[in-house]
């Protein structure tokens, strides 16, 4: 089973902030106890302090894995502490955006198993996505772990190679951004048309939650799914000429915005 070794060892959580605790509920509601979870974090939430995990104490000696779950700028200052645990059995397991797998090996140890991770928020309500790839040092059964981690919270996705790691950042960890972005504009738009803010809101909202829900279920693919909304000269046409323009429509801008992702996330790793 590719949970035991976090339930003869426990686990450490280094920084429960937004991600950090959407993972931490997923374990949770897995099954891990949550005296074997042990928290690393400055300012507890009060459903931290109701989780019943083992809150800014020691942390075990050897534990199966330490999730790091701190902004990669506090990295630096965070690490050290826990580079006793580095170059031995404990698998290190990093979401930090724009940090390379070497950084890692530089202030725990060259021979320390370390996987990179990038999870999104969806993993809140059990519906994220996290690609994962490991360095030299990680086992089949460290990946294995990890993958059961990350499967409390959503599906996952093994990559072939690190570098794929910043367009992954930038299409699925950074991409519920766009997505509620997408919500906040489809309702000033309908405002800009006389529906009132609260009445544009429900009908932007319940629309992009309900097409994701279509595109989740149904087995045809999204521009099936777009085809079928769009009767030959009618309104959805209309949008979908403004929207697909080759020159100034949704492409061109996602491949900038993405882009402009992807260009940070190799910047961080500078
Ligand atoms: N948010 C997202 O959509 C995603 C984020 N990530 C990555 O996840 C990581 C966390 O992001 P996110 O959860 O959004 O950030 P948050 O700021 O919400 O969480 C980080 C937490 O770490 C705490 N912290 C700061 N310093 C330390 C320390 N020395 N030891 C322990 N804890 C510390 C912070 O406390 P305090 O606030 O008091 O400083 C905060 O609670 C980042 O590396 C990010 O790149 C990856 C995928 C998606
Ligand atoms: O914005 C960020 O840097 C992090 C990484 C992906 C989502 N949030």
């Amino acid at each position: 089973m590719t949970l035991d070794r976090i339930h003869a060892q426990g686990m450490v959580l280094l920084g429960c902030g937004k991600m950090g605790s959407a993972l931490l509920a997923g374990w949770l509601a897995r099954g891990i106890p949550a005296s074997n979870v042990h928290v690393i974090e400055p300012h507890p939430s009060d459903w931290l302090r109701d989780s019943g995990v083992a809150l800014n104490g020691a942390v075990p000696d050897a534990p199966a894995v330490v999730v790091l779950a701190v902004k990669p700028q506090m990295m630096g200052d965070a690490l050290p502490a826990l580079q006793s645990l580095g170059n031995g059995q404990t698998l290190f397991l990093s979401i930090a955006a724009g940090t390379p797998l070497a950084r890692f090996g530089d202030i725990l140890g060259q021979q320390t198993p370390i996987i990179r991770a990038m999870p999104n928020t969806p993993a809140a309500v059990g519906r994220g996505i996290t690609a994962l790839i490991g360095n030299a040092h990680v086992s089949e059964p460290d990946m294995e772990m990890a993958e059961s981690l990350l499967a409390a919270v959503g599906q996952t996705l093994r990559l072939e190679n690190e570098s794929q790691m910043d367009a992954v950042t930038a299409v699925s960890g950074s991409g519920p951004a766009y997505v509620f972005h997408l919500i906040e504009a489809m309702a000033r738009a309908g405002e800009s048309q006389g529906l009132s803010p609260d009445m544009a809101m429900q009908l932007a909202r319940a629309t992009v939650t309900g097409a994701a829900a279509l595109a989740q279920d149904s087995t045809e693919t999204a521009a099936q799914l777009r085809v079928n909304v769009t009767s030959p000269g009618g309104t959805t046409a209309a949008a979908l000429a403004v929207l697909m323009d080759e020159a100034d429509g949704l492409p061109p801008l996602m491949v900038r915005a993405i882009g402009a992702a992807a260009d940070r996330s190799r910047e961080l790793a500078q």
